[in-house]
């Protein structure tokens, strides 16, 4: 297992808003690394956070500190949540301007990053940001992923449950794509318990569109009444988390470097102490390959954009 310059493992967060807080919470209460570092431009505030948290360590003995970018860029992993969120009826792809130069100042002040650190995109458009980091962090491709339509998937696994009356955890089903509107369910090869979902129940095309809609929608309507989404995306990035430091190796899909679309983008890829390990081929129809290939055209044009 790779190590670092310290002797216990840390995460640092970088943007200490509702995303960020919420990540540093749930790595917190699973334990998930021994200190967790919160940094954001906004220095009040953050301290403020901090305190809550540490209000929150007697459960488990995890620490939370105010550290300097400097600090957090010696990390074992560095989550990035700094940066705009969207406004009702706002794309994430609407945020690009200017969470494009956010990263930049970010990136700018966390170095020198530790050569071994794991770079966890969350900010969104989080695939176009994940294709920024890996030109502009100086680490290895396979050191910088964003976490993608794991959310979506996620999303789209507690629907599925729902209607078929079985645990999410039976449920294998992959939203692929751009996490946002491009995105899409690759129905071809969605199981339950290895059975394709076909065989469980029969559910019409119309019954899929409207269930995709439901999954891309989901945060739009969540936005439109409170503001942001945090709890999901907490489960999730503190999950990711977990999956490196622990070197656990599960097949999620999350945004990384794919050559044959010449972006980053989500599909099945295995996650590890460094990062993308491998990436799992899935079999996909002619829709879903038609599908995926619209969605990075669609992450190809922003990035051609700076
Ligand atoms: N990938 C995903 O599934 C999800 C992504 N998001 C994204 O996460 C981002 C954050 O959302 P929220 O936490 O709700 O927003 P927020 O407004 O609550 O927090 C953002 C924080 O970033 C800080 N910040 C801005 N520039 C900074 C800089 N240069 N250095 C350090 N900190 C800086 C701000 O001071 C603020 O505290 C948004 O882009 C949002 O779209 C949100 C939910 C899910
Ligand atoms: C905001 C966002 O990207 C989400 O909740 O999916």
């Amino acid at each position: 297992m790779a190590t670092t310059s310290n002797s216990y493992t840390s995460v640092a967060i970088i943007g200490a808003g509702s995303v960020g807080c919420t990540i540093a919470h749930t790595l917190m209460l699973r334990r998930v690394c021994a200190e967790v570092r919160l940094v954001d431009i906004a220095e009040d505030l953050c301290k403020a956070q901090v305190q809550d948290l540490q209000d929150a360590t007697y459960l488990t003995n995890v620490r939370i500190k105010y550290a300097t970018p400097q600090e957090a860029g010696q990390s074992d992993i560095i989550v990035i949540t700094a940066g705009a969120k969207q406004k009702p009826g706002e794309t994430r792809l609407d945020l690009i301007e200017k969470n494009y130069k956010v990263l930049g100042s970010v990136l700018k002040g966390l170095q020198p990053i530790n050569p071994l650190a794991i770079i966890l995109l969350v900010a969104n458009p989080v695939d176009v940001l994940t294709h920024f980091t890996q030109q502009m962090s100086g680490l290895p491709k396979n050191q910088v992923l964003g976490s993608g339509t794991l959310l979506d998937s996620i999303r789209l696994r507690g629907l599925l449950a729902q209607r078929l009356n079985v645990s999410d955890n039976s449920i294998n089903a992959y939203v692929i794509g751009e996490h946002g509107d491009s995105q899409c369910v690759a129905w071809s090869s969605a199981t339950v318990s290895g059975a394709h979902i076909s065989l469980i129940d029969d559910i019409s095309e119309e019954e899929k569109v409207e269930i995709g809609k439901l999954v891309s929608g989901k945060a739009n309507a969540i936005i439109k009444a409170k503001g942001f989404t945090s709890y999901g995306i907490g489960a999730t990035a503190a999950n990711i988390c977990e999956a490196i430091l622990f070197d656990q190796r599960p097949v999620y899909p999350l945004s990384c470097w794919h050559e044959e679309h010449q972006c980053c983008i989500s599909l099945p890829a295995v996650v590890g102490r460094n990062g993308v390990v491998t990436q799992i081929p899935l079999p996909l129809n002619d829709k879903e390959r038609e599908q995926i290939e619209a969605s990075a055209a669609t992450l190809r044009d922003q990035i051609a954009k700076f």
